[in-house]
């Protein structure tokens, strides 16, 4: 396995194509989570920044050997710091904040604004974002929505996230700007609480036995 080091976090998004967002708040399952992923094929993680050890998670996480984590429910400039020093290596937001987005871009970490609509994506054009998470995605239209958002701004990519399945996510991948999809069906809280790392495992090969069946390149 080539070294997650070495490689961008789009770089890294775009080969696993799918990014397993992870709603974690017990350390003690960090490594085993971060290390089932990567066995099952997907060496990448989001972890949310909605639970009071999150960051604690997200270093224990990056301290896995070729594994890339960023964090999610990324919403305010000073957090950017922490997870910089968490060793998260990009950040995803649910929506755009022009002063996040501004923040991020200073400190050079990597950011995902959350769009759903074509003015939320012109504004994050304008702030300097090439990728786009599309959020939440099965509520705001799906499939049908990211196509129709597309048209006019083909050179967008989208990383839709919300509401996404295995059995839903290579419909996504298969429009040309869809750069990856995210989701938290690899990693539900009651398979990581109950230690059922195994099913974990098992939902990302699965996820990426589908990516390279299911989805020409
Ligand atoms: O707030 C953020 O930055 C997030 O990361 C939100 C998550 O992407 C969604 O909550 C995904 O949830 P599912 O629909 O269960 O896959």
């Amino acid at each position: 396995m080539r070294s997650m080091r070495s490689v961008t976090p789009l770089v890294a998004m775009g080969r696993s194509r799918v990014l397993p967002v992870l709603v974690l708040d017990d350390v003690r399952h960090a490594v085993a989570v971060a290390t089932a992923l990567r066995a099952g094929g997907l060496p990448i993680a989001e972890v949310t920044l909605r639970s009071r050890y999150a960051l604690e998670v997200l270093r224990e996480m990056s301290s896995v050997d070729d594994v890339m984590v960023g964090a999610g429910t990324v919403t305010r400039p000073e957090q950017v710091e922490r997870v910089l020093a968490a060793g998260g290596r990009f950040a995803v937001s649910p929506g755009f904040s022009p002063g996040l987005v501004r923040e991020c871009h200073r400190q050079g970490l990597p950011i995902l604004p959350g769009v759903a609509t074509p003015t939320e994506l012109q504004a994050a054009l304008d702030a300097g974002v090439d990728t786009v998470k599309f959020f939440p995605a099965a509520a705001s239209g799906g499939v049908r929505m990211v196509r129709a958002m597309s048209a006019p701004f083909p050179h967008v990519r989208m990383v839709p996230t919300g509401g996404i399945t295995a059995a839903g996510m290579s419909e996504y991948l298969a429009l040309p700007t869809v750069l990856a999809v995210g989701g938290t069906w690899l990693a539900p809280a009651e398979w990581v609480c109950a230690g059922r790392y195994d099913l974990v495992e098992l939902a990302a090969r699965d996820a990426s036995k589908r990516v390279l069946e299911e989805v020409s390149v």
